[in-house]
């Protein structure tokens, strides 16, 4: 399997409740905060301005846009890295783009907004299409399939087709874990993800200080779960995943490090 290098997306939350590190990088503190996970490695850094761990509330467009502006213009002065930025509003997709954004991540696949296909497609840039079921403010609270990777897996292509069609011409395939899914649906998205090479696209892995590393070891507080959250990048490189989305851009980096070079089948 030939893998193209990995890509390490750096997550800053310049949120007040992000679930791990709500209200710590919000302003230069996430100008701060992004830089230093550039120097750690990080060749995209991904800036969200609203919380979507479960049970979250809605942000209003401006005060999202309000957000995030300040830490893309901060960081476009500060580092090299590409800027991507974490929402599910086409209003907050133009105002980043225009600060200097040159990705966007959409946890909703373009289904949020009315808009949000039109808006990807003008906009011109790679799109991160991501599963979810339900809204953050709901989706943990009874998740259920029938097929939870078949389901998964015809949402993704879906909204690939979708997507597309719209005109979007770089799109990355999300299978979206803790989103909407059981700690079984999660660990069986975990076992099969060899299948989402079917899109022929960029994967990502989102998987970071999330509540199934809890509930596999100790239930501990989300600054608990580096070791959980490098295995699942890990159990993804294996799959072939490309990009990952994490919170502690330099210990992923020296474990994929390590990953690559005791791995020849890379
Ligand atoms: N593509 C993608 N984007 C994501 N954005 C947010 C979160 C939730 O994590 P985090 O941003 O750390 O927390 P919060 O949503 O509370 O800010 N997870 C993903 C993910 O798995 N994939």
């Amino acid at each position: 399997m030939n893998l193209a290098p990995p890509i390490l997306m750096g997550i800053v939350n310049a949120t007040p409740d992000s679930f791990s590190d709500g209200g710590r990088f919000a302003g230069q503190a996430g100008v701060e905060h992004g830089t230093r996970l550039a120097e750690e490695g990080a060749q995209v850094l991904d800036v969200g301005g609203e919380s979507t761990r479960p049970g979250a509330a809605f942000v209003p467009v401006q005060e999202e846009i309000d957000r995030v502006l300040p830490v893309i213009e901060g960081l476009k002065v500060r580092s090299d890295a590409r800027i991507s930025v974490d929402t599910r509003k086409p209003e907050v997709a133009r105002a980043a783009v225009a600060a200097g954004a040159s990705i966007w991540n959409d946890v909703s696949a373009l289904t949020f907004g009315e808009d949000s296909l039109a808006t990807a497609a003008a906009l011109g840039m790679p799109v991160v299409l991501m599963h979810a079921q339900g809204d953050p403010a709901t989706m943990q609270q009874e998740p259920r399939y029938g097929d939870v990777v078949g389901e998964v897996l015809t949402f993704l292509r879906a909204r690939i087709e979708a997507a597309r069609a719209a005109g979007v011409e770089q799109v990355i395939a999300d299978p979206g874990i803790g989103f909407g899914k059981t700690l079984d649906h999660n660990l069986a998205l975990f076992r099969s993800l060899e299948r989402f090479q079917e899109f022929g696209v960029p994967l990502l892995m989102g998987a970071s200080r999330k509540r199934f590393i809890a509930s596999l070891d100790r239930d501990g507080a989300a600054d608990e779960r580096l070791g959980g959250s490098v295995a699942a990048v890990l159990r993804a490189r294996a799959a072939g995943f490309g990009w990952f989305r994490v919170h502690d851009v330099a210990a992923t980096r020296q474990a994929l490090a390590v990953w690559e070079a005791s791995n020849d089948a890379v």
